[in-house]
């Protein structure tokens, strides 16, 4: 068994000029990309670009003021939120909040079958995060706890798993096992979309949105939209995303 869905190449999932915000605020304004399916796409741009808020159109929470969404298959994506979004006082343990991730799949009466048990264990295998099963997810680390975190979206088995900044603040192992986890998921036919503020990661998606005032600056190949040109223009200033992404070329 595997824990990322294993289903022919699905269909790309675009935004057809997407406008979505907050009570008045526009976050963001006509937006069109596509995301390839089965591929992993990054979302890149200055804090307040609009990634999250993308993300959150994707995965139905915010809903869009004009245009649509083509491409979800009929199950609702995955979203793996921001580990600071996620209560420290939760009572859980790394195990039940992994196999949370196995409850829409259970009915109403969650009853686990063995072979949900089983994918649970796989994705805290996967993730690193197996010999910490037992502990409360509060007395975690920042990055086992985000770990956990995406040991959850993986358990879902999505067709389309989101992940908003799944990197942020980890050290380069718990970056290299999420980012091998991601990978692991596009092979196996997931899509993929991250929004990152890791140049790394960014550059190891198959595709990249820019994003800029809650517009679309730039869409293609990472490395062709990852420019110093063009991270200049996405910050406004010439600052440090540009000159990683120059040594990074
Ligand atoms: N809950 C909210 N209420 C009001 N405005 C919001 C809310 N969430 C986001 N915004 C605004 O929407 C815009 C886009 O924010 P969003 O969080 O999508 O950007 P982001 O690119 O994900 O930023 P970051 O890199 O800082 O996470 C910003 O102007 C932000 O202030």
């Amino acid at each position: 068994m595997t824990c990322t869905s294993s289903t022919d190449r699905p269909d790309d999932l675009a935004v057809h000029r997407i406008s979505a915000g907050y009570g008045d605020r526009l976050a963001l304004t006509e937006v069109s990309a596509r995301l390839p399916g089965g591929r992993i796409t990054s979302l890149v741009g200055a804090n307040g670009a609009g990634k999250s808020s993308l993300l959150a159109v994707l995965a139905g929470v915010l809903r869009p003021t004009a245009g649509e969404v083509t491409g979800l298959g009929p199950r609702r994506p995955a979203l793996v939120a921001q580990r600071s979004a996620v209560s420290d006082a939760l009572p859980l343990t790394v195990r039940e909040t992994v196999a949370m991730g196995r409850w829409a799949d259970l009915g109403p009466w969650r009853r686990a079958r063995r072979a949900d048990r089983e994918l649970v264990e796989e994705c805290m295998e996967r993730l690193g995060v197996a010999p910490l099963a037992g502990r409360q997810l509060g007395s975690l680390s920042g990055g086992q706890r985000q770990r956990a975190l995406v040991a959850q979206g993986l358990a879902q088995r999505p067709e389309v798993l989101l992940l908003d900044e799944p990197t942020a603040g980890l050290d380069a192992e718990a970056r290299e096992r999420i980012a091998a986890a991601l990978a692991e998921a596009g092979a196996a036919g997931t899509t993929v979309v991250h929004a990152t503020h890791d140049l790394h990661l960014a550059l190891d998606a198959d595709h990249c949105l820019l994003l800029a005032d809650g517009r679309p600056l730039a869409e293609g190949r990472p490395a062709e939209v990852l420019t110093p040109e063009a991270l200049r223009r996405a910050w406004g200033t010439p600052e440090l995303p540009a000159a990683r992404a120059a040594e990074r070329a």
